[in-house]
């Protein structure tokens, strides 16, 4: 039983090889860790699970390995990924810094999509990176996401209030036509939001020597890839696949993931 993780700064997501439904708690919910408990509880019954961690955020994820381990024990092997683990060229100066769902993101895209490819990681922030030809990690961009942004915006006044982004964009298109300018306070943020965020990600695939394929995942992806598509003409495919790193992690070959002995602490041995 293999199972992938991916913890962000706002959601964790879970994957299990081979299975196309995908478990996500965001981080703030306390009863997060219940809800994972139970699921690597229930998959481990059967037999070993190992568990492959890609974390951009360390609290959250020793608190998800300390709190598994103290209810199933062995039962579930844990392996936090990390850059030198991942089949994939990495050309930054410093891939050990480089968050590790950027990595097996750009991964992942490199499997499924033709190169060379951007991957837009919409969630907490969003990360827009370039693959070439030769499926080498070219680094990328970063951006703060939908929700932070409204969130400083409401910090930062008396008059704007928080807004949701779930579920905004299949209820409406917001960058068509008929919504631009908007005519009101809440329309007007989502508008100056998206279609910066829109706008920024297009001008990054032009920098970047303008890729046919624009991978679109994390958990605000269906809005900007319905804004990416919505705008005249883009000279780029949007493929829009959710929860991209959880998945690549749990469908990952073992024999791809480099040697290094995974121990049931989630600590890793060189
Ligand atoms: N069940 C959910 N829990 C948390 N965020 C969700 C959920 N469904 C959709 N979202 C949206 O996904 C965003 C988080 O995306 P995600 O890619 O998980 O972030 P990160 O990887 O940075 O933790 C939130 O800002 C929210 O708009
Ligand atoms: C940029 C990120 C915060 C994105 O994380 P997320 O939005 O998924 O929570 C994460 O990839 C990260 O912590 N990166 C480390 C710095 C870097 O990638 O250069
Ligand atoms: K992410």
């Amino acid at each position: 039983m293999i199972i992938g993780i991916d913890v962000g700064n706002t959601a964790i997501k879970i994957a299990v090889q081979g299975e196309s439904d995908v478990v996500v708690r965001r981080v703030s919910d306390h009863a997060t860790m219940d809800t994972i408990l139970k699921t690597l509880w229930n998959y481990s019954q059967a037999e070993t699970a190992e568990v492959r961690i890609a974390s951009v955020n360390r609290a959250t994820a020793n608190e998800l390995i300390t709190q598994t381990r103290a209810v199933a024990g062995d039962a579930v092997r844990f392996r936090q990924i990390t850059w030198d683990d991942l089949p994939i060229a990495i050309a930054t100066e410093h891939p050990e810094r480089v968050g590790i769902d950027r990595l097996v993101g750009a991964l992942g895209a490199s499997y499924d999509y033709q190169r060379p490819l951007v991957v837009v990681d919409a969630g907490t922030t969003v990360t827009v990176d370039l693959v070439d030809t030769g499926a080498v990690y070219r680094g990328g961009a970063i951006v703060p996401g939908l929700e932070m942004q409204t969130a400083a915006l409401a910090a930062g006044t008396d008059a704007l209030p928080q807004i949701n982004w779930q579920g905004a964009c299949q209820s409406q298109d917001l960058l068509s036509p008929q919504n631009i300018p908007a005519l009101d306070t809440v329309a007007a943020i989502r508008l100056g939001i998206l279609s910066s965020v829109v706008g920024g990600i297009q001008r990054l695939v032009e920098l970047y020597g303008n890729p046919q394929c624009v991978v679109v995942t994390g958990g605000d992806g269906d809005c900007v890839a319905a804004g990416l598509r919505s705008s005249a003409n883009p000279d780029f495919d949007v493929e829009l696949h959710p929860h991209l790193v959880c998945r690549t992690l749990a469908n990952l070959d073992s024999a791809a993931l480099s040697k290094t002995q995974a121990s049931s602490t989630g600590l890793r041995q060189r």
